[in-house]
């Protein structure tokens, strides 16, 4: 399978904390648990892959779309390229947040189409069967607040795939389920990730449960020596 996401020689500070990423390749198809604990540097981590925020050190970051020519992030961020970098949030990114973050005002249906809507495109026929096979068919004409929480992130998950993203980005998105519910959240979102052609990165306080899932584990933990310092080993 092919590499989506590549990147390497990376380091991004908060006033006293340093991440530093070796190297880290997300390959299409795969999925990966990043964990570690609290204050490792997860969020600083999913952040810079999502490019929410830039890093302050790269030597390569590459995104490779399934059909375009490779992006070299590292250069957009150096030359200011903002419309370029939201562009690419839009067009190559889904995102599964720990409540599912879904608007409240849409039904799902709606929010379903949010990242299409964003695009200017309309995938009838990816919707519905993404809506059939995560089950929530029945549901698309409701509003979120009527859903279960297990729903809700269900249909998060069919918003993260509908556009056919190259890259899923959840932040512990099992954390508000219960613990049956986590493991058919983390399996949907593994098989849909992968029948899309997606690379999934899942951030996870449940390592252990993510393995049995067959996610490949991505430890982060603070450097031993005591200083405000992670890194991830290539
Ligand atoms: N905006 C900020 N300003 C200053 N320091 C920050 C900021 N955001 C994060 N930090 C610090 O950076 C370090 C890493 O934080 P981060 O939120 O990435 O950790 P995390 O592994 O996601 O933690 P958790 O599991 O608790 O969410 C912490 O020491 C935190 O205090």
């Amino acid at each position: 399978m092919s590499v989506a996401l590549s990147l390497s020689g990376l380091r991004a500070w908060h006033a006293g904390f340093v991440l530093e990423v070796e190297g880290l390749n997300l390959t299409r198809g795969e999925a990966v648990a990043l964990h570690g604990p609290s204050g490792a540097g997860k969020s600083t981590l999913l952040d810079l892959l999502a490019l929410a925020r830039a890093p302050e050190v790269a030597a390569h970051f590459t995104l490779t779309p399934r059909e375009d020519a490779p992006l070299d992030l590292r250069a957009l961020w150096l030359a200011g390229e903002d419309r370029a970098i939201t562009d690419a949030r839009a067009r190559h990114y889904g995102y599964v947040l720990q409540q599912g973050g879904l608007l409240p005002f849409l039904d799902v249906r709606a929010n379903i189409e949010m990242p299409l809507a964003l695009l200017g495109r309309s995938a009838e026929g990816r919707l519905r069967a993404l809506a059939e096979r995560l089950e929530i068919a029945p549901l698309l004409g409701r509003m979120p607040a009527t859903l279960s929480v297990g729903q809700r992130q269900r249909v998060a998950i069919a918003r993260a795939l509908v556009h056919t993203p190259d890259i899923v980005l959840a932040d512990e998105p099992t954390a508000s389920v219960h613990p049956g519910m986590a493991d058919t959240v983390m399996a949907l979102l593994r098989e849909e990730a992968a029948a899309a052609g997606a690379a999934l990165l899942l951030a996870t306080h449940d390592p252990e449960r993510a393995q049995r899932q067959g996610f490949r584990l991505l430890p982060l933990f603070p450097d031993p020596g005591g200083a405000a310092r992670s890194v991830l080993r290539a």
